[in-house]
């Protein structure tokens, strides 16, 4: 028996469109990502792989992007469970920055160490800037082990137990799981499933807006590769993530 795993990240955000680094920040969806949402809600439908239960983050443009691509595929009504650990990498002081700028300011190697390595983290975001989570009460069981920043190696680590716990449960279970989420979420979740080593994840990204399908096998590995419901815009979309930044 197989288990059908969809991963989507949100649609594009206002922070997407404006080339600023957002990692917890909650900016909501465009409207051209409201789209992307309801479209990958439309490719779900016509694909006829309608998910059972619903996994998210706890940042609006997930939550949304799922409500609306749910919505499309006639699917609102199901079950819903949400985590801080699905959320985007946190990404410290560079949130609420633009990526050109600190690419400008800090070269090409910096800004790539800061934006895809496996391991550094950017520095840490001062508890009492304006874009700081601290004292966000959705966040309030984390106490002080909220983090300031991260890099891809801390995302994987917080979000595999809720991989292993949760998520895996349900697939267990022979439910159609849809996991909605972020740009480094998805890439610490495919770099596990994939079996990505820490150098080649750097070259992973995650288009806006178009699910990407797993079938697993009886112990949760990848039967084939993950397939876009729309590969021509994935690629097209996968470019321009990967040159963000670039002028
Ligand atoms: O948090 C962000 O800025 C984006 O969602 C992901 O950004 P990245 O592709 O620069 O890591």
């Amino acid at each position: 028996m197989t288990h059908t795993l969809i991963l989507l990240r949100h649609g594009q955000s206002e922070w997407n469109e404006k080339n600023l680094f957002t990692g917890w920040y909650d900016v909501t969806l465009t409207e051209k990502g409201r789209n992307e949402a309801t479209r990958g809600g439309a490719l779900l439908r016509e694909a006829g792989l309608l998910p059972d239960v619903l996994h998210t983050s706890l940042l609006k443009r997930a939550i949304i992007t799922a409500n609306l691509a749910l919505e499309e595929a006639d699917r609102s009504w199901i079950p819903v469970n949400r985590s801080w650990r699905l959320n985007e990498r946190h990404y410290g002081a560079l949130q609420g920055k633009d990526k050109t700028q600190i690419r400008d300011e800090f070269g090409e190697e910096q800004f790539m160490v800061w934006r895809r390595s496996y391991d550094t983290p950017p520095p840490a975001l001062a508890d009492d800037s304006e874009f700081s989570q601290i004292g966000d009460p959705r966040y309030a069981d984390l106490g002080d082990d909220a983090p300031r920043t991260e890099c891809l190696k801390d995302v994987l680590e917080r979000m595999l137990p809720y991989w292993e716990e949760n998520i895996k449960a349900d697939l267990a279970a022979g439910k159609t799981v849809l996991v909605t989420a972020h740009g480094n979420s998805l890439r610490a979740l495919v770099k596990h499933l994939d079996g990505i080593s820490d150098d080649d994840i750097a070259g992973l990204n995650i288009p806006t807006g178009i699910p990407l399908v797993y079938e697993l096998d009886e112990d949760f590995r990848p039967t084939g590769p993950g397939k876009y419901l729309d590969p021509d815009a994935a690629a097209e979309a996968i470019t321009a993530v990967a040159n963000q930044g670039k002028h």
